[in-house]
């Protein structure tokens, strides 16, 4: 099992709260600050509704409201009902929820009535999980149109409660406070933005770097290198537990000959082909390296029902089936092979070297064919 595998395996704190996966996890963190938001605007506003005298009945309306809203979406984000949504923490709904519950906070709460702007633009910052920076812009004109209509409804409904110049600073305010918030955000979202592109770029190139690092360009298969690792590993393995491995070294016939009469481009086609009828005759588990020209080793983990002699068939008959030997007949090719079964106490070297006699051998009596070392 990896590290990784264990680490999220572990219990995460808050795990029947906030949820398992990372990014449900951000998720419901970000619907925690925004519920701590809804509690602090309820008293808050308790405090200016009662010193304006408006009627409670109001703010129990008000506090039903918001709470409704809040526990809905955090509800529906907890659930995952949303994961599929473009934007899946319901961001600009609530926001838009939230900042029309704060302009109707503006005519219910008297002399405080002010407090009602910075309260709107601290649920404006929300703004910077909204899915794009062109959606933050516009849930920060829906605040400033709804902040304005609710200063004029005060003012038509109540026009003697407060000063009308108060009015006009408040609404001052919210024109001028607004967009530069909608803009420091909008600056904050294309950082993001950018962040992200890079952080993708970069982990294309560390995919790309580890192809190259474990990869033979031309057939695809491990390169000598990282087969020789992989190798090593399967050989601890077995030291722990042996199960049987066994290793094949496959060689070409004839190879230098299809390079010398059919051209280098077609020695290439014929290394992909061969590679390619390898990758289809091999199990889950089991390894192809190119080793080097036109020499492979093949790691097979042998069960009772299967042995090296019905896997060879089931590669020729891979080989058979390739489109470059159906369609180029004149390019069809032969292999040898050297198989000797992993002793316990060989190293991986002691254990290749009696793979690479079996395969001599196999050369010598006249190729096209794979010999198990004794
Ligand atoms: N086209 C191509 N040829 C390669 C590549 N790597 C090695 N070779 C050629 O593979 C040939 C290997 O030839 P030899 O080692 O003489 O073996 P052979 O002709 O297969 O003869 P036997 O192994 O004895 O059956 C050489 O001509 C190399 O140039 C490659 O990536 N592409």
């Amino acid at each position: 099992m990896s590290p990784k595998r264990r680490q999220t395996d572990k219990p995460q704190p808050l795990e029947g709260l906030l949820g398992r996966e990372p990014k449900l996890r951000q998720r419901m963190a970000q619907q925690l600050l925004s519920f701590g938001l809804v509690l602090a605007n309820s008293l808050m506003l308790g405090y200016a509704v009662l010193l304006a005298r408006t009627p409670l009945g109001w703010w129990l309306l008000w506090v039903g409201l918001a709470l409704t809203v809040q526990l809905g979406i955090s509800l529906a984000v907890r659930l995952g009902w949303t994961a599929r949504l473009p934007d899946p923490s319901l961001a600009s709904t609530q926001i838009g929820l939230m900042l029309l519950l704060g302009a109707a906070a503006y005519p219910l709460s008297g002399p405080l009535r002010g407090l009602v702007v910075p309260m709107m633009m601290l649920t404006l910052a929300f703004g910077m999980f909204a899915p794009s920076g062109r959606a933050m812009l516009r849930l920060n004109a829906l605040g400033l149109a709804l902040i304005l209509s609710a200063m004029a409804f005060d003012f038509w409904v109540w026009p003697g409660r407060g000063q009308p110049a108060e009015t006009v600073g408040h609404a001052l305010f919210a024109m001028v406070c607004f967009p530069g918030l909608g803009l420091l955000l909008l600056r904050m979202a294309r950082l993001r933005e950018r962040q992200r592109e890079q952080r993708q770029a970069l982990n294309e190139a560390l995919t790309r770097i580890n192809r190259l690092a474990t990869r033979d360009d031309l057939t695809g298969l491990y390169n000598r290198r990282h087969g020789k690792h992989v190798l090593q590993q399967a050989l601890q393995r077995q030291k722990r537990k042996p199960t049987g491995l066994l290793a094949v070294l496959l060689d070409l016939d004839h190879f230098k000959k299809i390079n010398d009469t059919k051209g280098h481009a077609a020695g290439d086609a014929v290394l992909r082909c061969f590679a390619k009828a390898l990758h289809q005759s091999l199990r889950k588990g089991d390894t192809a390296v190119r080793w080097g020209g036109e020499e492979f080793v093949v790691v097979l983990e042998p069960t009772a029902s299967e042995g090296l002699l019905a896997w060879v068939a089931r590669l020729k008959l891979a080989i058979e089936r390739q489109p470059l030997v159906t369609e180029r007949p004149e390019l069809r090719f032969t292999f040898s092979g050297g198989a000797a079964f992993w002793r316990p106490g060989e190293t991986l070297e002691q254990w290749l070297e009696r793979a690479d006699a079996a395969l001599y051998r196999a050369k010598a009596e006249g190729r096209d064919r794979v010999i198990e070392a004794s």
